[in-house]
């Protein structure tokens, strides 16, 4: 198993935008044969059907809510997952390094998920970490789409912490598109698919603060 995956150059770029916008944006952070291989597996593990349809809210109200958010998830297991997985949680293992190294932030530990919204699916507009408090601290996504085009839908649209009616980027889902972003600041929403749409999101972590 190859140890690192993660373009350094490109990462540390990635964290240049980070520092100065909290948020950023690039492909080839992961190799294109990584992101096909984690494509495959997130459709053959949803074609085998063991993705689930995602939850919203906190335990005691937990529902499943089509119109809030329409995608089905995995949790990798470190202990359960694949090779591929393994490899792929060892990168985020990379990362939390680089990302306490560069910011200072205390990160513990990640969590990640396949996500694929089946056509007419997207979520929407939401903070990962409203008003700052639950432990996740940076939101990535990978997305995992070898053939988007622009008229699939499915874009990221992020909005400014400011006003969150303010358009700040929308991100294309394309194959090894990386994104980062602060966990409690940005409302985000996925736009409405078309086709549909592959990613491994996760967030990570400081439970102690
Ligand atoms: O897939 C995306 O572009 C964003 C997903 C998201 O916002 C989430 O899972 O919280
Ligand atoms: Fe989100």
């Amino acid at each position: 198993m190859k140890q690192n995956q993660i373009n350094l150059t490109n990462l540390d770029r990635m964290f240049d935008d980070l520092a100065d916008h909290h948020w950023a944006v690039a492909s080839e952070v992961f190799s294109e044969d990584f992101c096909l291989a984690l494509a495959q597996e997130c459709q053959n593990l949803h074609s085998a059907g063991a993705l689930n349809k995602a939850s919203i809210g906190h335990s005691a109200t937990k529902t499943v809510n089509a119109e809030i958010r329409g995608d089905f998830t995995l949790w990798l297991e470190q202990d359960t997952g694949s090779d591929l997985q393994k490899q792929f949680l060892a990168q985020l293992e990379v990362l939390r390094q680089k990302l306490n190294e560069n910011f200072y932030l205390g990160l513990q530990r990640f969590e990640s998920h396949f996500a694929l919204y089946p056509p007419g699916g997207g979520y929407d507009k939401h903070i990962d970490n409203h008003r700052g408090s639950g432990a996740r601290r940076i939101t990535f996504i990978l997305y995992l789409n070898a053939h988007w085009q622009k008229g699939d839908g499915g874009e990221l649209s992020l909005y400014s912490p400011e006003d969150e009616n303010l358009l700040l980027a929308q991100v294309q889902p394309r194959l090894g598109t990386f994104v980062l972003f602060r966990s409690d600041l940005f409302p985000h929403q996925v736009e409405k698919s078309h086709s549909p749409r592959l990613s491994l999101t996760g967030w990570f972590r400081n439970d102690a603060s």
